[in-house]
């Protein structure tokens, strides 16, 4: 782990709107969030300027000193970057009165809910007392929000899982108009952060402002050729701009406005930059492995320095001066990169940089940087280096929002809206009691957890009177949010493989006063044999956690390719699984919501992309989540399906939340020429996963199998039967296990 991830966590910053950008920055240097399109109106958002009196909550005392090191040293440095993590520098708090006064405003139009139902009832407090004890030290291997909790009497911990809200998806406010955004506390106040920086920039109201290259060097400083094609670059683009709005250029600031590229340069240079003598100075490589030419241009380290570097012990300014050298050529290539210079070795020292400042391990950190234009990867790595804001779901089985938001700030606790997107979410900014273990918690009138958690509930959009199933959903955040959507009816069946975690699931469950959840405890790869036939399946599968690095920073190096290929094998097993419980006839539903808390493309499009070729009756439909980011419809060499756009991907570093990925499926029921190919494919991928991830005993009878009516996916003729066998016995032997004839073994976890 690199010495920066040893070294700090900061506070949580504010969560903040999206930052999507429809190309890379020029510089990582300088980044400001800006706010566009659908996003701009339905992002996370961050207090405004002026009442950034608020700080995020953070529960630990220690991290604040941390951060605030942190951020002397990042400004002392280049700053990587600071666009996406803008945060309130003003502290304070609201006065008792202004706190009562913002919550009523922003509440009034909440959903029905079931109302308040006071404290728990004398039957549910030692359930209670059980959960406390599922909330301490649980495992985490799923690395989503809802998993990483910390909830305990010390009230030093955030419990971070899922989230409920009432209604239905109408009722949630999915449907963003245009207008919305003034409404929401914090949507305005930041879109208002944006309009007036965007405002300073183009002062003057109309008139024509001169062209002002930015940030110029003092007369007479030496420049490289590079700095000057980047000044020369700088100055083209503004005056495009300008000319485009119709302004005409002052002919003080540029001889010829329309002169051709070498007159531009001869002109800016002559005017504005004035290059002087080289002179001998500091650029002069002092050995610190960042260095430039004689002519200041940055260089590579060849693998001799790289090696003495190693040795020598990394000197993280050095690094994280030449990362961002070697991002602002990266993102301008063609005119920056010295020649003879490759895209891969600058990428490849990109890479390693990543790695020793910020604690990856290679495969992972060039696997992220793919996912990104280098200077967004970058925010992205810096990101993940911050806490996300500390957000709580109103249990609306219990109470209402308002209701909780007046309680809670009756308790010194500093709160917000979450957005106009949920109307169950609260932001946390600041807390004199522990967040965690307030009476309203005990009493199940919230959950703690995470932003993110909410859209795959969010886009299932359950129906009261459903039958549900939730495929992995131990410590429960999204299966008790899915009951509330339900209002209590129907039948949520709370799968988790993890026999501990379904502990703390229950305790969950209890405490949330979820009365239509039926806890059980399979494999979820033994869906639909054990039972089927659902309105709606949600799977929020098993990941990397590769979105939730800073709540567990273990995931930047406890993942080899190896782990993540059988990472993926389990996805796609579970996510045909998922497809093949649903009741494709269902009058109401038919849907699978498939995410994780992972950003990498193998566990979330590619692993939806396969569940669409392997069922030819399942097509991808709009999550009902207005904000985020398109899934890819291609990625490097990889091809998906046309709609896979209609997924979402949200991230730390745009919208200030945990990443996260969610597709939603519609299942209809199979035409017949669609069954064959597939029961060999399942019969094969079942088996190879007993393989792949060895701490299942898996192995499905064809005959068994397809129990509820239409799913009958392992339908099979005699050729089929026969193949089944044979994997069957091969992937028996391979375990060690005397192959069966004709024998189901029973998974693990199921009880036969
Ligand atoms: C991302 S977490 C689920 C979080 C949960 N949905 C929530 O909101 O609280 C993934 C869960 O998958 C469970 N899991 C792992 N492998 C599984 C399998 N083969 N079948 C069912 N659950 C599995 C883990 O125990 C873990 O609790």
């Amino acid at each position: 782990m690199g010495r920066r991830s040893k070294q700090k966590q900061p506070p949580p910053a504010p969560l903040f709107p999206d930052a999507s950008r429809s190309a890379p920055r020029k510089s990582p240097k300088v980044v400001k969030a800006k706010t566009s399109g659908a996003e701009e109106l339905t992002a996370l958002t961050a207090p405004s300027k002026s009442n950034g009196k608020r700080k995020a909550v953070d529960l630990d005392p220690e991290v604040d000193e941390r951060a605030r090191g942190k951020v002397a040293k990042v400004k002392s440095g280049l700053g990587v970057q600071r666009g996406a993590a803008k945060t309130s520098k003003g502290k304070g708090k609201f006065t008792g009165k202004e706190q009562i006064e913002r919550s009523i405003a922003f509440d009034s139009e909440d959903e029905a809910g079931d109302g308040f139902d006071g404290l728990s009832s004398g039957d549910e407090e030692e359930a209670l007392a059980d959960e406390f004890e599922g909330l301490d030290g649980e495992e985490h291997d799923g690395k989503d929000e809802a998993e990483v909790e910390g909830a305990s009497s010390s009230g030093s911990g955030v419990e971070y899982s899922d989230e409920d809200a009432s209604d239905d998806q109408a009722a949630l406010g999915l449907e963003m108009s245009g207008d919305e955004e003034g409404d929401d506390p914090l949507v305005g106040a930041q879109d208002e952060e944006d309009e007036s920086d965007d405002a300073d920039e183009e002062e003057g109201d109309g008139e024509a402002a001169p062209l002002q290259l930015p940030e110029l060097p003092p007369k007479g400083t030496k420049l490289s050729e590079r700095q000057r094609k980047k000044y020369i670059a700088e100055a083209e683009r503004l005056e495009l701009l300008l000319k485009s709005q119709g302004h005409t250029l002052d002919s003080d600031d540029q001889d010829g406005e329309e002169g051709s590229e070498g007159d531009e340069d001869s002109e800016v240079g002559d005017e504005n930059l004035e290059l002087s003598e080289v002179t001998e100075d500091e650029d002069e490589s002092d050995g610190s492995f960042a260095e430039e030419d004689d002519e200041g241009d940055f260089i590579l380290p060849t693998l001799e320095e790289r090696d003495a570097e190693s040795a020598k012990g990394v000197d993280l300014q050095v690094v994280q001066l030449r990362m961002q050298e070697v991002v602002n050529i990266l993102s301008d290539f063609k005119n920056l990169a010295r020649d003879g210079r490759s895209r891969s070795e600058y990428t490849e020292q990109l890479v390693l940089d990543i790695c020793a400042y910020y604690g990856y391990n290679a495969f992972l950190a060039e696997r992220l940087l793919q996912l990104f234009p280098a200077a967004e990867a970058l925010e992205f790595f810096e990101a993940n280096e911050r806490p996300r804001p500390v957000t709580i779901r109103t249990n609306t089985l219990r109470t209402r929002r308002r209701d909780l938001a007046q309680a809670l700030i009756n308790r010194g606790v500093t709160l917000e809206p979450l957005g106009k997107w949920s109307k169950v979410g609260l932001q946390v900014f600041e807390s004199s009691v522990p967040i965690g273990a307030t009476a309203e918690y005990l009493a199940g009138h919230y959950m703690l957890q995470a932003a993110s958690s909410f859209l795959p509930c969010i886009a299932l959009a359950p129906q009261p009177g459903e039958r549900v199933l939730d495929m992995a959903s131990a410590p429960g955040g999204k299966v008790t949010y899915l009951s509330a959507l339900m209002q209590n009816t129907g039948v949520v069946f709370a799968n988790d493989s993890n026999k501990a975690r379904t502990k703390s699931l229950s305790a969950n469950i209890h405490r949330m006063g979820c009365k239509n959840v039926v806890v059980c405890n399979y494999d979820g790869r033994a869906f639909p044999k054990v039972i089927g036939g659902f309105d709606r399946v949600m799977l929020d599968s098993p990941c990397s956690g590769t979105g939730v690095i800073s709540k567990d920073a273990s995931v930047k190096t406890n993942k080899s390719e190896r782990d993540l290929q059988l990472l993926t094998h389990l996805q796609k097993q579970l996510i045909l699984c998922a497809i093949d419980s649903v009741n494709t006839r269902s009058a109401t539903g038919g849907y699978v919501v498939y995410s994780t808390c992972s950003v990498l493309v193998d566990e979330d499009e590619a692993v939806v992309d396969y569940a669409l070729k392997k069922r030819p009756n399942v097509k991808l439909v709009p999550t009902g989540v207005e904000f985020g980011r398109e899934g890819f419809k291609a990625f490097r060499d990889k091809r998906f399906d046309p709609k896979m756009n209609l997924a979402k991907r949200v991230y730390p570093h745009t919208h200030n939340v945990d990443g996260f990925f969610l597709a939603k499926l519609k299942v209809s029921p199979r035409q017949p020429s669609q069954k064959s190919g597939e029961v060999r494919m399942m019969e094969d991928e079942v088996s190879a996963s007993a393989d792949a991830n060895g701490d299942v005993s898996m192995s499905i009878d064809a005959n068994d199998a397809g129990a509820t009516g239409d799913q009958s996916l392992f339908e099979e003729n005699e050729e089929d039967s026969e193949m089944i066998a044979k994997s069957q016995r091969r992937a028996e032997k391979k375990r060690g296990f005397k192959p069966s004839i004709g024998k189901t073994r029973v998974p693990h976890g199921v009880s036969a």
